[in-house]
């Protein structure tokens, strides 16, 4: 079966997307894993499906799927660049400057206002991501022999997980999927082994792949969970982030947007913040009327037409 795609990204977090307003295609997880694969498929950290809409008036239903073929709540990078494939394609109208729709997501719908360039394409959006959900039971998170309740936490979500390393603190946070956000205010205060290349204890430097494959799957988290690390500076935080069903990614919208509620919430940044990511700039404010607004650019690198064996 041949299928037309377009390939986007957020700051390097990458997606195959796929027109399926028709909303035939169903996509089993190999063929998921097939198309996400960076050798001998596509490659990409997930794969978009643009369904139908589901609310009055909306843009369309965004379908996210991990590049391990598990299907995931939210995506903030990629609702982005959903809105892009919409408007760049004449789907979802625009006026000269720009516009709004609503992208609705398994985790709901989501209001986005974004401005197009010169060629009339989208360069920008903004994301209403809802609020933060805090409470432990609902990211979920819970208990485990090797996880504890720091007493005293600034808030509630706070665990602290006795990793083959160290024990490390984390801040949990859903945005509409679970996130672990672990901040390193002393790198000094670390061991050697958690930097394997360089004396220079930097964000850099962290083995990711290794405490970030160990904490996504802990028991704690029955769901599994995105696993943030992260350093606030004074300009901005610096973040690096282990995915659940990717793995390291360049960037990620919603672990931007949890970590920056994290950082808020234990007095480490104010509730508007800079992320800075591998991949590049997420902009978060935490409004007063609670919710998470995420602005960031999405970008096209290509399209074309992948064959898809079903005869397997
Ligand atoms: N891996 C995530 C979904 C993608 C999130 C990320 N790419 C973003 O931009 O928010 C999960 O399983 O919850």
């Amino acid at each position: 079966m041949e299928i037309e795609f377009a390939k986007l990204h957020g700051l390097g977090n990458d997606f195959v997307m796929i027109d399926d307003r028709a909303g035939e295609l169903a996509l089993s997880p190999d063929e998921v894993r097939a198309l996400c694969d960076r050798h001998f498929g596509i490659g990409a950290d997930g794969v978009i499906l643009v369904r139908p809409p589901v609310g009055e008036g909306h843009a369309g239903y965004m379908h996210y799927v991990n590049a391990d073929g598990t299907l995931a709540q939210m995506c903030g990078n990629g609702v982005r660049c959903f809105a892009k494939f919409l408007v760049d394609r004449g789907i979802a109208p625009s006026g000269p400057e720009g516009g709004e729709l609503v992208a609705d997501t398994l985790a709901g719908p989501r209001p986005i206002a974004f401005t197009v360039d010169g060629e009339g394409l989208l360069a920008e959006a903004t994301v209403d991501m809802g609020e933060p959900v805090l409470d432990p039971a609902a990211v979920p998170v819970g208990a485990a022999p090797d996880a504890t309740s720091p007493e005293g936490a600034p808030y509630v979500g706070e665990l602290v997980l006795d990793t083959p390393w160290a024990p490390l603190t984390f801040c949990c946070v859903s945005m509409g999927n679970p996130h672990a956000v672990c901040f390193i205010d002393d790198f000094d205060a670390l061991p050697d082994a958690l930097f394997p290349d360089s004396l220079d204890k930097r964000l850099a430097t962290l083995d990711v792949d290794a405490v970030g494959a160990f904490v996504e799957a802990h028991p704690a988290f029955p769901e599994k969970t995105n696993v943030e690390f992260a350093h606030a500076g004074d300009d901005a935080i610096a973040m690096r982030v282990f995915e659940r069903g990717c793995g390291e990614t360049l960037a990620c919208g919603t672990g931007a947007c949890a970590t920056a509620v994290a950082a808020s919430l234990t007095g480490r940044a104010g509730r508007t913040s800079t992320v800075r990511l591998r991949g590049g700039d997420l902009r978060i404010r935490w409004d007063d009327d609670g919710h998470v607004r995420m602005t960031g650019p999405a970008a096209q690198s290509f399209s074309g037409t992948v064959t898809i064996d079903r005869a397997r």
